[in-house]
């Protein structure tokens, strides 16, 4: 009989396979709008940040829902943590481990920011400082006003210090860097990082694509009430060619090879080429001074590619 060996998890090993969210088989439509997701199978882990990308009114916000339990879904469950939604004490249970990006109409205008802040810290019985989460978040000019004096930016940021406030260990933020300006996305991402690097999972519904490039351990493509694609951004992705769409050199490639031309630049499956090929093209290219690349798609390239195409 072969040895059997066990393998003990070390600690981190543990930590990294935790399952925070499991959605499996979930299916939902609207009187109006049927198969909004459609067999969502998913398996999201701690310390991670997911990114969910899909044109507008395609169901991120519904999948959200789902998450916690707004919606029901028509067939499939969810968990949270190993829970699921079976009754008043488990949806507790739950939302005590959830915080969802509050919606404007959740803020009440005659409180301070300080108030709203204070609010969700009580709620969530979290530990944060509420002080220094102001002074990082560079909220300390106005956390005192009345929210109905705050500008779009100002709340985005309030409803993040909102989420950050709760502690909670899984954080869903649907579209909370809309209408921030360069810095303060920067400072948000900067934060969802420290998050991330804490152990929490943040959720991001978002359309920064570049941003979610250097953010995101994971993006998911919602498409037609499925996942469409689930990129792992650490994974090492094969190269692509990209370069000046000329037509004169794109019609020597083979039709399968050129995957999209969009905005002047043409993008090659340097796959659908034999080394050789590969090398001659990319001379031409070179005696025709034409500029190229040789890179993985970019977030917003697959983006193009799932959508678009
Ligand atoms: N309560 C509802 N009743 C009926 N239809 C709904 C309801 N909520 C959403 N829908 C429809 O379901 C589809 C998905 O909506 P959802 O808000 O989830 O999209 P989204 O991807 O979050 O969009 P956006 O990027 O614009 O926020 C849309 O066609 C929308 O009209």
């Amino acid at each position: 009989m072969p040895y059997t060996v066990w393998h003990i998890n070390t600690v981190e090993e543990r930590w990294s396979c935790h399952i925070m969210i499991k959605l499996k088989d979930v299916e939902l439509s609207f009187p109006n709008k049927k198969h909004v997701l459609n067999d969502v199978s998913l398996d999201l882990d701690q310390k991670e940040v997911v990114g969910l990308v899909a044109p507008n009114g395609t169901g991120k916000t519904t999948l959200l829902n789902v998450i916690m339990n707004n919606l029901k879904p028509d067939h499939g469950f969810v968990e949270i943590d190993g829970l699921r939604y079976e009754s008043n004490r488990r949806i507790k249970e739950i939302h005590q481990r959830i915080c969802a990006f509050p919606l404007e109409n959740e803020l009440f205008g005659e409180l301070s920011g300080y108030e709203h802040l204070k609010l969700y810290k009580n709620m969530w019985q979290s530990q944060v400082e509420i002080t220094k989460l102001v002074n990082i978040l560079k909220m300390g000019t106005y956390i005192s006003q009345r929210v109905d004096t705050y500008s779009l930016g100002m709340e985005q940021r309030l409803c993040f210090a909102m989420v950050v406030a709760s502690d909670t260990p899984i954080m869903l933020l649907d579209e909370a860097m809309n209408g921030l300006d360069p810095e303060n996305v920067a400072l948000i991402s900067g934060q969802i990082q420290e998050l991330r690097d804490s152990g929490k999972l943040v959720i991001m519904v978002s359309h920064l694509l570049d941003n979610l490039q250097s953010l995101a351990d994971r993006v998911l493509f919602l498409r037609e009430g499925k996942i469409a694609q689930d990129l792992n951004m650490h994974e090492r992705r094969d190269n692509f060619l990209k370069m000046h769409a000329a037509p004169s050199l794109l019609s020597k490639l083979h039709a399968d090879a050129v995957l999209d031309v969009f905005q002047g630049q043409a993008l090659i499956d340097l796959k659908k080429m034999d080394d050789a090929a590969q090398r001659s093209f990319v001379l031409e290219l070179m005696a025709n001074n034409i500029s190229y690349r040789i890179e993985p798609l970019s977030l917003a390239d697959e983006f193009r590619l799932t959508f678009h195409r």
